[in-house]
């Protein structure tokens, strides 16, 4: 639900990027009041194009358009292109202005917006854990920030001009119904490769799997996904450059929990040749039980519809 705030929390705010997120977040800006005006940029002349068409918001030509005014310019482009969309907003940046982003992994985002950005600028790097498998300015919805959590990842020992621009910043996701959530870069990118990239990863390499499997066609792949593999199949339909860019982004972290994967699949692996059922019976009670947290932590996201598109009236259908 997301509420009309009585007053703006930034003037202008600046979008790089018209895809899902940065769509998404001029629809929420819209609905929501938290920006005055949104002035939004997109390097690639179709999107720009479509973005007019339907009627996103103030679409620029150029970086400079976008960003000259702005109180807040948030990246929204894959990770892999923080760098040049910081590099190329960096000049035009005014005093006191802040650089956010939304990257899927925050190490290398926030170094890379640091190493560009004038110190008259305020860098806090940012992550929605919101998203579906779509992509584009036609994907984007008000509501997907709706109940979810966003994570900031703020430098320390900063000085209060900072702090007050990291509480801005906090309010206007709160604004669009998201919960803030505030840890070091580090951090968010360790906890991510469990909860999020290595479920990518998996996903592509299930479906990688079945298709070269000859003896399963792509006609009984189809007809018979009505099982756990249908799951895998949204997740692998996800953005092949998004994907490869968190996974060159956020090597030491993934490497790390897919080591610690491999060894527990290797163990089911040996509790299955030697039917050792005690062992397969506790590995699936025990991992049964992280279903209920979830849930009951509030982040149960209603799969196959991660984003809850089509549930509700403002959501673009398939
Ligand atoms: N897709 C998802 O579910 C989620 C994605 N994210 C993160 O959000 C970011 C954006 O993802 P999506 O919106 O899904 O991608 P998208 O592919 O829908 O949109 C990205 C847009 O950025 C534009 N772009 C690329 N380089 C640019 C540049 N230098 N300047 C301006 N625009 C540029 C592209 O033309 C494209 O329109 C990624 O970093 C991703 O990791 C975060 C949460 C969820
Ligand atoms: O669609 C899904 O299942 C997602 O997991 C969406 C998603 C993708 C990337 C993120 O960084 C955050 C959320």
């Amino acid at each position: 639900m997301i509420e009309r705030l009585e007053t703006h929390v930034f003037e202008t705010v600046a979008i790089l990027g018209a895809g899902l997120i940065g769509s998404s977040i001029a629809r929420a800006c819209e609905a929501s009041g938290a920006a005055k005006s949104v002035l939004i940029y997109d390097a690639n002349e179709a999107v720009r194009e479509r973005a007019k068409k339907i009627a996103l918001g103030s679409i620029c030509e150029t970086v400079e358009e976008a960003c000259t005014d702005a109180d807040l310019v948030i990246l929204c482009t894959p990770v892999g292109m923080i760098e040049t969309a910081a590099k190329a907003a960096s000049p035009f940046l005014k005093a006191g202005a802040i650089l956010s982003d939304v990257g899927s992994v925050k190490a290398s985002a926030l170094n890379d917006m640091l190493a560009v950005a004038p110190s008259y600028a305020h860098v806090i790097a940012g992550h929605p854990i919101a998203g579906t498998e779509h992509s584009g300015p036609d994907a984007g919805f008000a509501k997907l920030f709706s109940g979810r959590w966003c994570i900031l990842t703020p430098l320390e020992d900063q000085d209060e001009a900072y702090q007050l621009a990291t509480a801005k910043l906090t309010k206007f996701w709160e604004a669009f119904g998201s919960t803030v959530e505030i840890m070091t870069a580090k951090r968010h990118d360790l906890v991510l490769a469990i909860t999020s990239h290595l479920p990518h990863l998996i996903a592509y390499n299930i479906c990688a799997t079945a298709e070269d499997m000859e003896q399963v066609t792509e006609g009984e792949v189809v007809k018979f996904s009505a099982g756990g593999f249908r799951d895998f199949t949204r997740i692998a339909a996800s953005d092949p450059t998004m994907w490869r860019d968190v996974f060159l982004n956020n090597k030491e972290a993934v490497l790390e929990t897919l080591g610690r994967f491999t060894e527990d699949l290797a163990a089911l692996q040996r509790a299955i040749r030697w039917s050792d059922g005690d062992q397969l019976f506790e590995l699936f009670t025990r991992a049964r039980s992280i279903r209920k947290s979830v849930i009951e932590a509030g982040q149960d996201t209603a799969a196959p519809n991660f984003g809850r598109r089509n549930q509700e009236d403002d959501t673009p259908a398939e």
